[in-house]
């Protein structure tokens, strides 16, 4: 039995159906993202498990207790929201000891458990300032502590960084993995950003219009997308057009060999290839490469330079390391175009 249940629930609001049929499973100590763009019920569905929404239909279980009707403060749930809820008329201390005090735990206990949480959260020394003398990344740090002094059994994070600088992001995003291995607790955590939930997660959900339509890992979602949605939702993404052949797709008339290529012969499909499984050479007169093409534009982006190749009658992004040993390739240039088979994926 999983830790998190969700079964067969569904959330209307009037004719909006936020969250249709969701059947998901959390295990316990597990980091798992709701991934998906604006409005695809993400958020909806962090409520139900929190409890400020009652689901229309369906069950919710949390460690086999079916919580479904249970009030938010009757379940042991942490929630860190976007916005740094923290009380800016109370030192971080007292912010930070606000739930145990609720709790009516005796002043030292308190004193312990906030000092352990302040140091958890690399925060030892600020206890005494206000939220007005904190960055962003410090409140968010205290919204987390408040949160993990009173150890619930589940955290809930939503969108907790999409308030920060981007370079505060990068930095959270390894912190919060890091104290979520650190603390063994379940999370849940909510975003629109692909990069946060590649980094962070055990499993992501891709959700899109109230459903999910793939759940693994990271490298699962990434490297074996199960659909176009996702293909062009996670990452950059090359479709190619093409009719499926024997061993191959058949893109403008050249069959690109493919690891697995079940389906009927002459179905229509896309080949994805991810722009950094592209290999380019400028063609030397002895060579006959499989795929030819022509560089149409080149653009400089420091660690990359990424170009757009035409090939086979379709155009193709191609990022290539910014490195001396890889030659630069204008535009005009007549190049090669090189990939494993197994950098393919045939998406119906
Ligand atoms: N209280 C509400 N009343 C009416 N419609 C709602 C309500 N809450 C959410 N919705 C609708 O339900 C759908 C899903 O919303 P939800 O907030 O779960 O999406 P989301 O994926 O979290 O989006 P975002 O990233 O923009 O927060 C949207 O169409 C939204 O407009």
């Amino acid at each position: 039995m999983s830790f998190v249940n969700f079964q067969g629930v569904t959330k209307s609001f009037g004719a909006t159906v936020a969250v249709e049929e969701l059947n998901l499973q959390i295990e316990q100590g597990e980091f798992f993202s709701l991934l998906g763009p604006s409005g695809c019920g993400k958020s909806t569905t962090l409520r139900m498990l929190a409890g400020f929404i009652a689901p229309s239909t369906g069950r919710i279980g949390v460690h086999g207790r079916d919580i479904t009707t249970l009030p938010p403060e009757a379940r042991d749930i942490g929630i860190v929201f976007q916005n740094y809820a923290i009380f800016p008329h109370m030192t971080v201390f007292d912010n930070i000891a606000f739930g145990l005090v609720e709790r009516r735990e005796d002043r030292a206990t308190i004193k312990r458990k906030v000092d352990a949480a302040l140091e958890q959260v690399g925060l030892s020394g600020y206890g005494e300032r206000y939220e007005r003398e904190l960055s962003g990344g410090q409140k968010q740090r205290v919204a987390l502590a408040r949160v993990l002094v009173i150890e619930p059994e589940i955290l809930l994070l939503d969108e907790p960084l999409s308030a920060l600088d981007k370079k505060m992001r990068e930095e959270m995003k390894f912190w919060i993995k890091n104290i979520q291995k650190s603390v063994g607790i379940t999370t849940i955590y909510v975003t629109h950003d692909q990069s946060e939930a590649l980094t962070m997660s055990d499993r992501i959900a891709i959700m899109n219009e109230g459903r999910v339509l793939q759940i693994g890992s990271p490298v699962e979602i990434y490297e074996h997308p199960n659909s176009r949605f996702i293909a062009e939702f996670i990452g950059e993404s090359n479709l190619l057009s093409g009719r499926l052949a024997d061993g191959g797709v058949m893109v403008g008339g050249v069959k690109v060999p493919v690891p697995e290529a079940s389906g009927q012969t002459d179905q229509e499909v896309a080949l994805l290839i991810r722009p950094e499984q592209i290999r380019l050479e400028p063609i030397t007169p002895d060579e006959t490469p499989k795929l030819e093409g022509r560089v149409i534009d080149e653009v400089y982006q420091g660690s990359i330079r990424r170009y757009l190749v035409e090939t086979m009658g379709q155009r193709l992004n191609v990022e290539v390391p910014n490195r001396p040993d890889l030659a630069q390739l204008p535009p005009g240039a007549d190049v090669s175009l090189y990939w494993r088979p197994e950098s393919g994926v045939v998406l119906r």
